[in-house]
């Protein structure tokens, strides 16, 4: 699903209204009805209080539309205006006559002065600004924001919430709504899944106005949003006729004494991803755990007893999962760099292996083609330094990936996955598996789609996906506090399995901090 910025979203306004023949207003009709029907299914006609703040915008016009269709349906709405400016939008001025004619006045509200008391049953629907925000709000306004967000009220946010630019940081943290849910219109944006604005977005959805499908499917974007549907084009059955032989040769490298189990944990997620053959290559203290926890892998010992100090083997892989439980032993440091910089064979590099890089940049122009990064936010500071804020942060990345070719893996609540200036966001995964391990499994998975002939963006994607997905179907049985990384190799078969099904309602684009469309507790 294509993420759209702002520019994109008003393009694909006017393209609708000119190839529909309809009018903006007809279009603000479409969002308000969707609103109302998200709504309506949901309070069945409830006696609670809709405290609805509008803008004097295009968001503010759908709260006021929306206000109109509540109260025909005998709600219980007590509509304000955010009078935060004189010029007032066209829509909202023709919404704002529809309601008086309904006898319905709502209350403007002009300083913080006015702010009316908000009873912590009501629902709040907050539509005072939308994606067309671009200069901080007054500072009245942003008290009336605090006290929303102090009401304890539930609160929904039309399109995004209030106070949140869509294209650069939020200005001031205490003036932005924090939404329960947030009703986007049409698609999700950016802001939601970068970790210092997503966390007023409790949960989301995307309400579908019908804009013009063929222009939208023409647009090229920067970011795209990836659920199973954009994967399965891309899944590989496998044929009758075939062999160990046709699904690839994992060869994963990494552990020191004490942090065998990374190896471990890897390489039985490679195989569970479907790699036909795994290697394991280790210390000499990693042969015997190995060996016993892991039957369906090889083990080649390394000459080092604790630490891998000269790699040397004679299978040929298909691809290298390196750097878990690596260490950074002076001598292991110095052999994992030189096999960088000698090796053709596509890497899949995590943890260590990664710092490693950073440590000698000289090395990045030496990685394979077809390679995958995958560090987590401490190790990707390392490698490209400190940012100010998430926009920084994923310009460094994308530009980084494009520098040295490679697809880089931004691990985090949404990891993006970044290849040849797009970033793809992944909507799988919740906080269970902030937990040990749980990268070495990601790393592995990778690993082990690209030993079965994907290409290195499809494996990243399939593997971000289904390890996110494999954690929140674990999670289903025992929550987060349990889960433990292993349990992510555990359920890949179910994550997999989990592709093929079939929704019993049409999909419908959503999401949560907390998991995909789910605030567990
Ligand atoms: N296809 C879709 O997605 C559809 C979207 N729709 C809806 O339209 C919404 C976008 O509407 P919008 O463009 O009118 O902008 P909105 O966010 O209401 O802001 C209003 C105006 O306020 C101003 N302003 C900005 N910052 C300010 C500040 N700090 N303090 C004071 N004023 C400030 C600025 O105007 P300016 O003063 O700069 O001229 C801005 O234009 C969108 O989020 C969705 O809800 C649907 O109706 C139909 C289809
Ligand atoms: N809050 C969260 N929501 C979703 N996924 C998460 C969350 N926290 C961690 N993860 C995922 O778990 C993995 C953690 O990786 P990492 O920090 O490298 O673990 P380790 O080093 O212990 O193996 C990443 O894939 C990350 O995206
Ligand atoms: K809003």
């Amino acid at each position: 699903m294509k993420i759209f910025n702002a520019q994109q979203i008003y393009d694909a306004d006017k393209w609708t209204i000119q190839r529909q023949g309809i009018s903006s207003d007809e279009l603000m009709e479409r969002a308000a009805m969707q609103l109302f029907n998200w709504i309506h299914s949901r309070l069945q006609g409830g006696g609670t209080p809709l405290y609805i703040f509008c803008g004097i915008g295009n968001n503010g016009g759908d709260g006021i539309a929306l206000a109109r269709h509540l109260v025909e349906h005998g709600y219980h709405v007590m509509p304000f205006v955010v009078n935060y400016s004189e010029t007032r939008s066209k829509d909202f001025l023709h919404n704002m006559e529809r309601l008086k004619e309904r006898k319905v006045w709502p209350v403007f509200l002009n300083d913080a002065d006015d702010l009316p008391e908000i009873p912590k049953e009501a629902i709040v629907i907050d539509a005072i600004f939308g994606i067309g925000l671009n200069r901080p709000p007054a500072d009245w306004v942003v008290k009336l924001i605090q006290h929303i967000n102090g009401s304890q009220a539930f609160t929904l946010s039309v399109d995004i919430p209030s106070g949140m630019f869509v294209d650069r940081p939020v200005a001031d943290y205490n003036g932005v709504i924090q939404a329960n849910f947030v009703l986007s219109i049409q698609a999700p944006k950016l802001v939601f899944f970068l970790p210092e604005t997503g966390r007023f977005v409790n949960q989301w959805q995307a309400l579908d106005i019908g804009l013009d499908p063929a222009f939208l499917a023409e647009m090229s974007t920067d970011f795209e949003f990836i659920t199973k549907y954009e994967l399965l084009p891309a899944y590989r059955s496998r044929e009758r006729f075939t062999h160990k032989g046709h699904y690839g040769h994992t060869l994963v490298i990494g552990g020191s004494l004490g942090k065998i189990g990374a190896v471990a944990l890897a390489s039985k997620a490679a195989l569970k991803a479907g790699a036909g053959l795994v290697s394991s290559y280790v210390p000499q203290c990693g042969l015997v755990p190995l060996q016993s926890q892991l039957p369906e892998a090889m083990v080649i010992v390394d000459q080092g007893e604790g630490a891998i100090t000269n790699i040397k083997f004679d299978v040929a892989p298909t691809v290298i999962a390196m750097g878990m439980g690596l260490g950074t032993d002076d001598n292991t440091k110095k052999t994992v760099g030189d096999f960088i910089e000698d090796t053709e064979i596509p890497v899949v590099l995590d943890a260590d292996g990664v710092n490693i890089l950073a440590q000698k940049p000289e090395l990045l122009l030496k990685l394979p083609a077809g390679s995958v990064l995958t560090p987590h936010i401490g190790e990707l500071k390392r490698l490209l330094g400190d940012w100010g804020n998430d926009f920084e942060k994923c310009e460094k990345a994308k530009n980084f990936s494009l520098q040295y070719d490679v697809v880089l893996v931004m691990k985090d609540a949404y990891t993006i996955c970044w290849y040849k200036g797009r970033g793809y966001i992944n909507s799988t995964g919740n906080p269970g598996m902030a937990t040990a391990g749980s990268g070495d499994v990601l790393a592995g998975i990778i690993a082990g789609f690209m030993s079965q002939g994907y290409d290195a963006l499809t494996a990243a994607l399939f593997g971000v996906y289904l390890h996110g997905s494999s954690g929140d179907i674990a999670v289903e049985g025992m929550g987060y506090q349990a889960l433990l990384a292993s349990d992510l190799v555990d359920n890949l078969g179910n994550a997999f399995l989990a592709l093929f099904e079939v929704p019993q309602a049409p999909p419908q684009e959503s999401g949560g901090q907390n998991g995909q469309g789910g605030n567990q507790a």
